[in-house]
């Protein structure tokens, strides 16, 4: 991508707390170092309500234990700010969870499209074996909570391997459904 006006770049560490094996993201950090698991590349021409932010992630592929390396999550601090993706290269999946705990699962992989709507939490996983890239765009005074995902003590949903090439959904045992006040201020906020 040219022309980016920002770049930031996760590495593992900054994952810590959110995989299931704990012992495996430490063992995981001690052989390979604090390497960047993910990058993001953005162009945002303004942050008034009616411009666009577009740019690439690109997610390493791998494992923590069982559990697909993954973006950290958020909603949109404008939680009414949908979103889009466009698969470049590899293989993955958006995980994506309403307000009220309901997953939904879109795969990508090149020339494919993945709208989040309004409200949805989102998380990239990469499932493949090589990078993911992904394009996106969403409206440039959406934001990033990512509160949200941390009081419900992670997603609803944990996206675990499947024998050599496939990836299972497993119930995440710490995670507390949010009240439906919780729910409806969400909803208010945005009206
Ligand atoms: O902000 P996170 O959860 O680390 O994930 C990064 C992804 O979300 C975005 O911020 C878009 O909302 C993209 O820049 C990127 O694809
Ligand atoms: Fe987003």
């Amino acid at each position: 991508m040219s022309g980016a006006s920002g770049h930031y770049e996760k590495r593992l560490s900054d994952l810590d707390g959110l995989y299931l094996d704990d012992a495996a993201h430490k063992a995981l950090l001690s052989e390979k170092g604090d390497v960047v698991v993910y990058e993001v590349g953005d162009f945002r021409p303004s942050a008034v309500a009616g411009d666009m932010i577009f740019g690439l992630t690109r997610m390493v592929p791998g494992l923590v234990g069982e559990e697909f390396f993954l973006t950290r999550g958020h909603i949109h601090a404008n939680a009414d700010r949908p979103e889009v993706y466009y698969g470049q290269k590899g293989h993955g999946l958006m995980q994506l969870e309403s307000p009220e705990g309901e997953t939904r699962i879109v795969e990508i992989a090149p020339q494919t499209v993945c709208y989040v709507p309004p409200f949805w939490i989102h998380r990239s996983v990469n499932t493949g074996s090589e990078e993911l890239v992904m394009m996106f765009a969403y409206p440039a005074d959406s934001g990033q909570d990512y509160g949200i995902i941390e009081r419900s003590g992670g997603m609803r949903h944990r996206v675990m391997r499947n024998g050599q090439n496939g990836w299972r959904l497993v119930d995440n045992a710490a995670y507390k459904p949010r009240a439906r006040a919780v729910v409806d201020a969400l909803m208010r906020a945005a009206a």
